[in-house]
């Protein structure tokens, strides 16, 4: 068994009081009907990667109201051929916290264990949103394939908004932006590369499967001007923007900048131009290569959440997602409101269905 969670506990996180999952390393089919808690399980288990989560939401929103005492996740994780106690909770809204084998550790630890890539439905409008969106979407790839890619982010936007802060308030005292701007372009220079190379897996990860999904040219684009490729280029950039910041009052040149440029391959079109199931088609197939990448990278396939997913895709398509996610051993977690949407996976697959009950989420094998 590759990575996989085997147990899970689900406590007072959003609609679920208490939830305990024993899990055998199948890919998990969760149904239920609409608002049941189906995606807070989803969440859940996103929330063994670093970062808020795939709703980015803050911890104590996802804390169980009325309660809003705070709200805990333990599991065990099947990982690098061990188990592993992993923990994560936050109490009374503060910043969660992280336990492995009931030592203290970072969230980049839990990370370089467990590998989680996941698929929402707010994800559908990727590629018709603003640059943002898109950033944040390659932005996780890159974490799952180097979870410290969450560190630079962090402290390239926290340098950026002290800039952004000085441009502001008009400061002109160069000191302060020559600082900042070294961090800037330490960081902002590591996330270029980091984000460069995870298009190369990605592409390389396309071109290497055999898959039933549309492949995509994906490219890294700045909204204006050019991406400095050097840390000291990145620098002096910086520096010579300062005027125009000014006016600007914020930073206009560094990765902050940076657009994934999406076309459907096969057809030379423009991912925004293409219809809505074949956006979706591409996310998938987009996922599932970010899926094979890392398992050729560290030697087994990333835990895929998969949101809403199935529902949108037609038989044949849905049969072939199935065929190629039981093909890579991976642990994906699927949501849907019938049992029908998960037919085509019959016994490959562990069953879990999730009702409202009177207190909150109840959710049975
Ligand atoms: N902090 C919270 N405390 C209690 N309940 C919450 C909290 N946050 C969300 N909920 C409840 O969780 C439910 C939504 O759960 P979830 O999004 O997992 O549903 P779902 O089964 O995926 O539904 P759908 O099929 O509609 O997507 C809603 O009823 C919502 O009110």
């Amino acid at each position: 068994m590759g990575l996989a969670l085997t147990e899970l506990t689900v406590s007072h996180f959003r609609s679920h009081k208490l939830a305990r999952l024993s899990l055998d390393g199948r890919p998990v089919a969760i149904h239920g009907p609409n608002g049941a808690g189906k995606t807070n399980i989803l969440e859940a288990v996103s929330l063994f990667s670093p970062g808020r989560g795939m709703r980015r939401a803050s911890a104590a929103e996802m804390t169980r109201r009325p309660e809003g005492l705070g709200w805990k996740l333990s599991g065990l994780l099947r990982a690098q051929g061990q188990n592993f106690e992993v923990e994560t909770w936050s109490e009374g809204g503060a910043a969660r916290q992280v336990r492995i084998d009931g030592k203290a550790a970072s969230q980049i630890d839990l990370g370089k264990l467990a590998r989680i890539v996941w698929l929402i439905p707010s994800m559908d409008r990727l590629w018709i949103e603003g640059a943002e969106g898109r950033r944040r979407f390659l932005d996780r790839i890159a974490l799952s394939f180097d979870p410290s890619h969450a560190e630079s982010s962090l402290t390239y936007e926290k340098a950026m908004r002290e800039r952004n802060r000085l441009l502001k308030d008009q400061v002109r005292d160069a000191h302060w932006y020559t600082a900042l701007e070294g961090h800037m372009a330490e960081t902002g220079h590591r996330i270029n590369t980091a984000r460069l190379a995870s298009l190369d897996h990605l592409r390389a990860a396309q071109e290497q499967a055999e898959t039933a999904f549309p492949s995509a040219e994906l490219e890294l684009v700045q909204t204006e001007g050019t991406m400095p490729d050097t840390v000291d280029d990145l620098r002096e950039a910086l520096h010579e923007s300062r005027f125009r910041d000014l006016a600007a009052g914020r930073t206009l040149v560094g990765p902050h900048r940076s657009d994934l440029y999406g076309v459907f391959a096969a057809k030379g079109v423009p991912a925004k131009d293409c219809s809505t199931g074949e956006q979706k088609a591409l996310l998938v197939s987009l996922i599932l290569s970010n899926a094979r990448a890392l398992a050729g990278m560290v030697g087994a396939p990333p835990i895929v959440l998969l949101d809403e997913v199935a529902a949108h895709l037609d038989a044949a398509r849905r049969a072939a997602l199935y065929d190629e996610i039981c093909a890579l051993g991976a642990q994906a977690w699927m949501t849907g409101t019938g049992p029908e949407l998960f037919a085509e996976l019959g016994e490959r697959a562990q069953t879990l269905v999730v009702t409202d009950g009177e207190a909150g989420s109840v959710v049975r094998a």
